[in-house]
């Protein structure tokens, strides 16, 4: 192919299309190829996934790396491995960049990283979402510490943004070393199942100084985050389901915190056959589970949730709903896991979930079942105290409204932490089915009782028939909702069957809520 005329408006023309086809695929078409048999999209083509048609605006299609090092300067891809820029994602403006693993790996470089903050920035000034699409070996090696140097800024980025506008990642390929600390400060971590690992050393690394054999799956695999490490939030089947659920995500929430999540057609508050069924969802036998997720399913709209960390911690449940076509935010123990305690896992998992929601304005749906936080030495070992304290700063922080339902146990501490009145929550129902109390009647009767029932078992009556009867009377006198609607605790007693209309109610009366908080540098969370 000839040379354009440089020296002609049509050369330069031309000359401008040779540069910008160059961009299509810089990494080479062999490159390419091997990106699909791996079963992955390129960088390009995963950002016409995720936006609207034509709504793509791309930044820095152009640039190129500086460094001469290593054979370096004969190689000079367009882009230096990063797709970037704006566009709309069903017609709202997000950010985004993509790595392009044709290119070097996707590793980072001081100019590809500075594409990358100036999508940050973008995004922070603009009030719009930002989507890091990853896929790259971390540090551009030949680069040295100019390329670490570039992920301080981009870090920096993710804390400063943090809050403002909302950050997702989606791991579409390696995210290793160092480098998955971006995506660890943003909000949502989405991986695609078998083809995206995340991991500060490697498989090599490991074995070379602990002596373990891991293989990349097991150690950094979608499963392993989404079950295990608790880093990701989502498991993607595909790169199209990954692109999907980011898609849904951004739907329930604001483009930043000043902002309001789009809304959809107020519900109708006639009772439903699906409010009826509440009625009789709760056992009549306080050990015998239920799934709270078919709760869940009657009181929001559609009965569509889109949970968040599903597969971590599944002993609560935290995802987006609406309410009255409005965002909301669940938080809900589940009976049929762990019998709905909380245990380390799932108060960090929650306490996180509250404050995404805190942050942009999501109000906050507590349906509480919780037996207590979970025994064991484990547990105390592993800071079950100190991490289980971040839910009760998360909720006590909140200003968002939060309604909060009681339908069966709130026990002891674990009930101040699940949006209790105390904790500043707007509306407290409860179920006839709660109980309210200290701890369980088994635990409360071997405390308060454990000198008679050692007296009556030594003079030979029937203990067991002593304790069933004390234990009956525990559950008569403590074990409702009534002394805490007695004392303001809850609100209302409500029956099942009515608890959606109550809460949407409350929705429209808490839309505007505004509530301050002292001036001060920030709080000291127990991290
Ligand atoms: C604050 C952040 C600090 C950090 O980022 S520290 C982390 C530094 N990075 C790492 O430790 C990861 C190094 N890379 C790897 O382990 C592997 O390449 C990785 C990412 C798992 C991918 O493995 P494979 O799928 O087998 O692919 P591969 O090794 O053949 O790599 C494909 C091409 O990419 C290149 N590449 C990968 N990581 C790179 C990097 N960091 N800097 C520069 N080039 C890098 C690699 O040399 C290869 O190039 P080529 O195709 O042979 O020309």
């Amino acid at each position: 192919m000839t040379d354009p005329d440089l020296s002609t408006t049509a050369g330069r023309l031309a000359d401008l299309h040779r540069r910008l086809e160059a961009t299509a695929a810089p990494g080479g078409e062999a490159a390419v190829q091997r990106q699909h048999a791996r079963g992955k999209h390129t960088a390009r083509e995963r950002v016409d996934l995720l936006l609207d048609e034509g709504s793509f605006v791309e930044l820095d299609a152009l640039s190129t790396h500086r460094t001469t090092a290593f054979g370096m300067d004969a190689k000079h891809p367009a882009g230096d491995g990063v797709v970037a820029g704006f566009g709309t994602v069903d017609g709202r403006q997000v950010a985004v960049y993509s790595q392009d693993f044709t290119v070097f790996g996707g590793s980072l470089s001081e100019r590809n990283g500075q594409k990358i903050v100036k999508v940050q920035e973008f995004a922070a000034r603009n009030g719009c979402p930002v989507i890091g699409i990853l896929d790259g070996g971390g540090a551009r090696i030949q680069e040295g510490v100019a390329s670490l140097a570039q992920f301080a800024d981009i870090f920096r980025n993710n804390v400063l943004a943090s809050g403002m506008v909302p950050q997702i990642s989606l791991i579409m390929g390696p995210s290793a070393g160092g480098a998955a600390y971006s995506p660890a400060l943003t909000d949502v971590v989405v991986m695609v199942d078998r083809t995206s690992h995340m991991f500060i050393t490697g498989p090599d690394v490991i074995k070379t100084v602990t002596g373990e054999d891991v293989d990349m799956e097991t150690l950094g695999g979608a499963r392993s985050h989404n079950s295990t490490s608790g880093t990701a939030h989502y498991m993607a089947s595909s790169e199209e389901d990954a692109i999907a659920y980011v898609q849904d995500l951004l739907e329930f929430l604001p483009s930043n915190n000043l902002a309001e999540a789009p809304a959809f057609e107020p519900a109708s508050l006639e009772v439903t056959e699906e409010d009826e069924a509440l009625d009789t969802i709760v056992p009549d036998s306080a050990n015998q589970p239920y799934d709270m997720l078919e709760v869940v399913s009657a009181l929001v709209d559609d009965g569509q949730l889109l949970q968040l960390q599903e597969m971590y911690a599944p002993n609560v449940i935290t995802g987006l709903a609406r309410m009255d076509g409005m965002s909301v935010g669940v938080v809900a123990n589940q009976p049929q896991q762990l019998a709905g305690t909380l245990d380390i896992a799932a108060s960090e998992k929650a306490a996180r979930f509250v404050r995404f929601c805190d942050a942009f304005n999501i109000p906050i749906l507590t349906l509480v079942d919780v037996p207590g936080f979970l025994p064991g030495t484990d547990q105390e070992f592993n800071g079950i105290i100190r991490r289980g304290a971040k839910l009760i700063y998360a909720y006590a922080e909140a200003s968002v409204p939060k309604l909060t339902v009681i339908t069966r146990k709130a026990f002891g501490g674990a009930y101040i932490v699940m949006g209790s009145k105390k904790l500043g929550a707007d509306l407290n129902l409860a179920w006839p089915s709660a109980q309210i109390g200290v701890m369980g009647p088994q635990g409360a009767v071997n405390i308060l009782y454990r000198r008679e029932l050692q007296a009556a078992e030594e003079a030979g009556e029937d203990v067991e028939a002593r304790r069933a009867q004390i234990v009956a009377d525990y559950e008569a006198e403590l074990l409702n909702p009534y002394q805490a609607a007695d004392l303001g605790y809850v609100d209302a007693v409500v029956p099942p069957r009515q608890t959606r209309a109550q809460l949407v109610r409350a929705l429209r009366a808490t839309h505007h809520k505004r509530e301050a908080r002292p001036a001060k540098k920030h709080g000291n969370m127990p991290l």
